[in-house]
């Protein structure tokens, strides 16, 4: 593997992605380093989650690269469902089934273990995001919302994955449950050498775990960089992104 393969987890070169006369990628490049939490903004409807979900394969590409951990991913065929683990919005959890099930979900998919071994795995991933061995027989209707997010997460690591995905991680929680997710992200990604890519619009995310910022914006990443930055570049959308009267003033609450 090259030097450079080594330093990136994901890299994107001129991805195009569009659906029929609407293009929602154009030409994006994108590189994102291992072991780096990086933060992904974007107006609404701008194409984060289409990026996201092209990367992992969700979402056939007109033209561009992408590589993950070093290997190429395919036009219209998955990666290998281990590199990465993915949060998405809603947490998505199976409602029929516990949190220990929706936990060992993945192990059922892609390894053959003896059910002593899997409970063994589950418990640890609980415990690991924050929740009690007393958890994994609760079904997902009886969770908080941060809960749910929590085995959600759980579920994402279940494989030991070396890249995690995050769509909106912190939406709908309330601030000091985001804020107590943000620390479990930030402590799982030293403790286990994470790559985290996260879609976020939380300004307290961003600032507190996003090792740098990236802004889409007319199809392409316009700007790139720790926060601060961000908070300089000149491009008209990341000005008003971040210096609005909604995020000024949030900002100065945060001072
Ligand atoms: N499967 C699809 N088929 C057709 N159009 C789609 C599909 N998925 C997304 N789009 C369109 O692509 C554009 C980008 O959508 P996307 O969900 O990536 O936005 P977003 O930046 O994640 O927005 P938000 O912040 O509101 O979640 C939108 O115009 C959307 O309608």
């Amino acid at each position: 593997m090259s030097e450079q393969q080594e330093e990136f987890a994901i890299r994107v070169r001129d991805l195009v992605v569009g659906f029929g006369r609407q293009t929602v990628l154009d030409h994006l490049s994108l590189d994102v380093r291992r072991g780096e939490i990086l933060g992904l903004v974007g107006a609404s409807g701008g194409g984060k989650s289409v990026l996201m979900r092209t990367i992992i394969g969700l979402i056939p590409r007109r033209s561009g690269t992408i590589e993950v951990m070093g290997q190429p991913i395919g036009g219209r065929t998955q990666g290998a469902a281990t590199a990465w683990g993915i949060l998405f919005q809603q947490g998505a959890l199976f409602s029929s089934l516990t949190v220990r099930q929706n936990v060992q979900f993945p192990l059922r998919e892609n390894l053959v273990l003896s059910q002593e071994l899997m409970d063994e795995i589950a418990i640890a991933k609980l415990e690991m995001v924050g929740l009690r061995a007393q958890d994994a027989d609760k079904y997902p209707a009886e969770l908080s919302g941060g809960m749910t997010k929590r085995v959600a997460l759980a579920r994402a690591l279940a494989l030991d994955p070396p890249i995690l995905f995050l769509d909106e991680p912190t939406s709908g929680l309330d601030p000091i449950a985001a804020g107590d997710f943000d620390a479990l992200i930030r402590t799982l990604q030293r403790t286990l050498g994470l790559t985290v890519f996260m879609v976020t619009h939380d300004l307290a995310s961003l600032t507190t775990v996003c090792d740098r910022v990236a802004a889409l914006a007319d199809g392409k990443i316009v700007a790139i960089g720790p926060m601060r930055e961000l908070l300089q570049s000149e491009h008209p959308w990341v000005r008003a992104y971040f210096h609005g009267k909604r995020s000024q003033m949030l900002q100065h609450e945060m001072r």
